[in-house]
């Protein structure tokens, strides 16, 4: 059967769309994929000349480069570039639409595209308060329309693989959990989007999204876990004086009857290499290797005290992406295949554990001192 085939429209011209548009250009069997596959018809900025640009860039590829494949087999053939975001929107050889504009954008922006009717995938963190993000899922609803966040880590074969040996019971029930994403960018010397208070800078809604995933695939889908709304138990933010973003995010998640999970972001200090997530079980720690948005590495870890656990040698699992794949296209493999069953919700990505996520990010503001501490939502407008 030939495989099912979404046309892409792409918001915004900036590093992500570029990473994700290269990522949709990559032969899908590169991956083992034939069932779906996918074409970019449009690029919406903010102007044509942006627009046109990202166009020529793709399609300058180089034969080592790996989207070339998707340049000389036609999948970015009659790509058209808008100068405005609607142009997409409203154009009826567009699919689906990729949202790669900042945090804050992201609610107008996928409800626009709902509302001229194209399904959406939407870049983490997928709005700014969970008002937003229940006005996006009311109007998918109500217009049968696929909507999902972009957490390309939930699927990457190192997530699955993680999930496999947690299931499969070895490790026994997870006792502790804590995970990181941190970096040492040199603040003072930027004014990018991650410290400006005007596009929703800061730690925790930029990199809270990636300890939040390990937690979420880890302790929430564990078997054991019956607690369907985690919430956050305490939390702490470090304030950027320059801007008033958040330096640093801390929190703390507890899943009644299971267990806590530590979560820390942080944007001027890195964090450990060999575990930017740790699961803790009875039988041994599961540990994930920097980074935390793409990992490739775990390790099993007898548990500190030598007797207790059947986990007696240390085990290193190497699972990663498929060569030539920045690890977008898998996103967009599941955004086509549930297009192609009718689904408007992924299994993998729901709308409830994005939610649950968001709540946390909510609470987390407004427990701290940050500029965005009493930010309100666009929801409804
Ligand atoms: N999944 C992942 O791994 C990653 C996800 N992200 C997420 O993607 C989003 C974008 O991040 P990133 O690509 O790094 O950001 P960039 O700053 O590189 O790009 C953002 C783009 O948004 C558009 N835009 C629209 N309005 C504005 C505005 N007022 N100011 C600035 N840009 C604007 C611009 O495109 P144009 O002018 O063409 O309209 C711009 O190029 C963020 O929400 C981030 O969390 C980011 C990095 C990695
Ligand atoms: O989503 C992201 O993942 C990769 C990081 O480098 C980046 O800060 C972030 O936006």
């Amino acid at each position: 059967m030939a495989p099912y085939t979404v046309r892409w429209g792409i918001i915004a011209t900036g590093g992500i769309s570029k990473q994700f548009a290269k990522d949709l250009l990559v032969d899908p069997s590169s991956r083992d994929v034939s069932d779906v596959k996918h074409e970019i018809v449009a690029v919406g900025s903010r102007s044509v000349e942006s627009a046109q640009s990202f166009i020529d860039h793709l399609k300058s590829a180089k034969p080592e480069d790996s989207w070339s494949w998707g340049v000389q087999n036609g999948l970015l053939d009659g790509v058209k570039a808008y100068g405005d975001y609607h142009g997409v929107y409203n154009d009826p050889s567009v699919d689906a639409v990729y949202i790669g504009t900042p945090h804050n954008l992201h609610h107008r922006n996928a409800k626009d595209a709902l509302l001229a009717g194209k399904p959406v995938l939407c870049e983490k963190p997928f709005t700014m308060d969970v008002e937003e993000l229940d006005e996006l899922i009311s109007i998918a609803k109500e217009k049968n329309l696929f909507l999902m966040e972009a957490v390309w880590t939930r699927f990457h074969p190192i997530a699955y693989a993680v999930q496999k040996v947690l299931d499969s019971g070895r490790l026994g029930r997870p006792k502790r959990f804590a995970a990181d994403f941190s970096g040492d960018a040199k603040l003072d010397a930027t004014g990018d989007r991650m410290i400006d208070p005007e596009l929703a800078g800061g730690a925790l809604l930029d990199m809270g999204p990636y300890p939040s995933v390990w937690a979420m695939l880890t302790l929430h889908h564990d078997k054991h876990n019956k607690d369907k709304d985690p919430k956050v138990i305490t939390s702490h933010q470090t304030i950027y004086k320059r801007t008033g973003v958040d330096a640093n995010s801390r929190w703390v998640v507890q899943w009644d009857g299971l267990c806590q999970a530590a979560l820390l972001t942080d944007l001027e200090n890195s964090g450990l290499k060999e575990a930017t997530a740790v699961v803790q079980c009875e039988e041994g720690d599961l540990c994930i290797e920097y980074p935390p948005w793409r990992p490739e590495t775990f390790h099993l870890v007898p548990r500190p005290t030598h007797h207790v656990g059947s986990i007696k040698e240390k085990e290193t699992h190497q699972v990663p992406c498929h060569p030539g794949n920045n690890g977008m296209s898998y996103e967009a493999d599941e955004v086509a295949r549930c297009l192609r069953d009718g689904k408007i919700q992924s299994d993998r990505m729901p709308w409830d554990e994005s939610r649950i996520v968001q709540g946390w990010f909510d609470v987390v503001r407004k427990n701290g001192d940050s500029v965005l501490k009493d930010y309100k939502g666009q929801a409804g407008q």
